[in-house]
């Protein structure tokens, strides 16, 4: 890994801190293994059932189907009942972008949902391609034979034990609903809904209940106990090797590795020409965004730095940590002369995932927001970490290199951007956005263009992806050094504009990458700079250094800006 990897990045946000390019956690609708409030039904279930009948449809034979998001479009068949399936559609339509697909979103889901539930780590890899419509048909259904089954989870790429094992490690959480299979599952009549709820076995947990129940006679699994043995599916398949997979799953380590394996194996399951990116880690040092913007008519250099720690130790008390980075342009470049430093960022908790929360990790960011000027910009940066406990400070600069900045020649303004929306009592009707960007006035664009992505919506929508040109704009003013530049986007009932610019000069294309929309004309973008955008207050020699400070000073800021102050010393280096 090095950074930028954008796509790797964005997944890695998702998958660990749950939130997506609207930082709206999503895992939190499935974190602690919650039940939805009426019924009582898990939503780690739901979203991990959802998963399966996307990914069941798989055909080996000629690469089709699989977990490519056609689920969403095939909820009409009867092979797909379930209400659960329809809530699943609601938690999931808000957040896929440019980087993270509809399809990509189910698998998360599975993710989250055992590992919410207690259950194994599964390994994931993103670059699902999301269908426009609906897939195969195919998904097993419990009144077939055992002959149909093993056929179907052959065709899906499963051997016969791998069926067995891949049914016990769904049906280890989750329930028969009364209200879809009112022949499997009493209806129940303490409950308000009047859905009967028939659990798999007596836990909640994602955990080998479902194999020592079986093999100990007690199971209460509905599609095992039914007196109509044509719905007794999972009998037929846990007995289909005389009960070697299913003795050997009684372990709970067992359960836990076979089932990691197995479910990752599902949601790998894509059609054939779809390649998948290498498994998503964690990244311990996380430059989670790097930007250049125009906050309340300065010019702000934003970047946000994320590091973990065991969830069991407690949060750092005395740790520094310091933003260095060099100038890119004047008579300091590259650091020949200078070396910029920020102190006292914003400190912060970013969300974990349930993935995060079983792998005991626990987050801290650290957002800085300093003042810089057009004429100096930044090259590149890096970040010293200083624990406070006597050691050394720790240095993140990339494996060596330093973060180098990207380009600076084109910047996204949320700041001055707008957004036109309107609502009706059904939701969102239509959305539109006046994107505004900054282009250093010094260039003369050939080319200059925004390139709007949305791949959100009720119903599934085909994804919203424009190019629009830039058009110049004298009547909005932003800073020394940069021209203001805008283009309007409609992205109908759409939630989440992603926002990309691209300017060509002399050939040369230069692009600014995955900003999002969701700050512009609400008071919490106010909030999000002002808590961060951070006023300087001096330039001194940081001590025990030697040379001379040099003139670096910033507009003052106004001073409801000053929440939090950053404190910016320029230091001259011997070179
Ligand atoms: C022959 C294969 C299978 C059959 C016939 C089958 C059948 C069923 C049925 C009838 C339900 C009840 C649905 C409802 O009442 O809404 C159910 C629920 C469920 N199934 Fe399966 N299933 C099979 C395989 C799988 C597999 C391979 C997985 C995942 C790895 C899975 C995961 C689940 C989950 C998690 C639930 C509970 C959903 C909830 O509580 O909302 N199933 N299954």
């Amino acid at each position: 890994y090095e950074w930028p990897s954008p796509q790797y990045d964005a997944l890695e946000t998702f998958l660990y801190e749950g939130r997506d390019l609207a930082t709206s956690d999503i895992s939190s609708i499935v974190g602690n293994c919650k039940l939805r409030s009426s019924p009582d039904s898990m939503v780690a279930a739901e979203w991990l059932r959802f998963a399966y009948h996307d990914a069941a449809t798989h055909n080996i034979t000629d690469g089709t189907g699989g977990l490519d998001g056609s689920i969403f479009f095939e909820l009409d068949r009867a092979e797909n009942a379930g209400a659960g399936m329809r809530d699943t559609v609601r938690d999931f339509e808000v957040s896929a972008d440019k980087y993270i697909s509809r399809a990509d979103i189910v698998a998360l889901g599975a993710v989250w949902g055992v590992a919410a539930c207690a259950g194994p780590p599964v390994p994931f890899r993103g670059g699902r391609r999301a269908a426009l419509g609906p897939g195969p048909l195919g998904v097993p259904e419990p009144n077939q034979d055992l002959a149909t089954h093993t056929e179907k989870f052959r065709l899906q790429g499963f051997s016969p034990s791998e069926m067995i094992a891949l049914v016990a490690c769904g049906h280890t959480i989750g329930s028969v609903r009364s209200s879809d299979f009112p022949n499997l599952a009493p209806r129940n009549n303490s409950d308000s809904s009047g859905i009967g709820l028939s659990f798999f076995d007596s836990t909640r947990n994602y955990d080998s209940a479902i194999a020592t129940e079986y093999i100990g006679g007690t199971t209460k699994n509905p599609l095992i106990t039914t007196s109509d043995l044509t719905f007794a599916s999972d009998l037929r398949i846990f007995s289909s090797d005389g009960n070697a997979t299913m003795n050997r799953l009684q372990s709970a380590a067992e359960f836990a590795q076979t089932c990691s394996a197995m479910i990752a194996k599902m949601i790998n399951t894509v059609p054939s020409d779809v390649t998948l990116t290498d498994e998503i880690v964690l990244l311990p040092v996380k430059v989670a965004s790097a930007y250049i913007t125009v906050v309340k008519d300065r010019l702000i250099f934003s970047t946000f730095l994320r590091l973990s720690h065991a969830d069991d130790v407690p949060d750092p008390t005395n740790r520094t940590v310091n933003l260095l980075w060099c100038d890119k342009r004047g008579e300091n470049k590259d650091c020949s002369g200078k070396i910029n430093v920020a102190t006292n960022p914003v400190v912060g908790t970013p969300p974990t995932s349930p993935l995060a929360k079983a792998k005991k990790t626990k987050f801290l960011g650290y957002d800085f927001a300093v003042p810089i000027l057009a004429n100096q910009s930044v090259s590149k940066f890096w970040f010293e970490v200083n624990e406070g406990n006597g050691s050394a400070p720790i240095v993140h600069d990339n494996g060596g290199d330093g973060y180098i900045f990207p380009q600076d020649e084109v910047i996204y303004v949320p700041w001055l951007s707008t957004r036109a929306f309107k609502a009706d009592g059904a939701g969102l009707v239509s959305n539109g956005f006046t994107i505004v960007a900054g282009i250093r006035s010094e260039l003369k664009p050939t080319k200059a263009m925004l390139h709007a992505y949305d791949g959100t919506g009720r119903d599934q929508p085909p994804p919203y992806n424009a190019t629009i040109d830039l058009v110049s704009n004298s009547s909005i003013a932003l800073v020394d050094g940069y021209s203001a530049y805008s283009a309007i986007a409609n992205n109908g009932a759409r939630f989440l504009l992603n926002v990309d610019l691209e300017v060509v000069v002399d050939g040369i294309s230069y692009k600014f990458d995955y900003g999002q929309t969701t700050f512009i004309d609400k008071s919490q973008q106010l909030d999000k700079f002002l808590s961060t955008v951070t006023s300087t207050t001096a330039t001194s020699p940081i001590p025990g250094t030697t040379g001379k400070s040099s003139s670096f000073s910033p507009r003052l800021p106004s001073p409801v800006g000053a929440i939090f102050i950053v404190l910016v010393t320029v230091i001259s280096v011997l070179c």
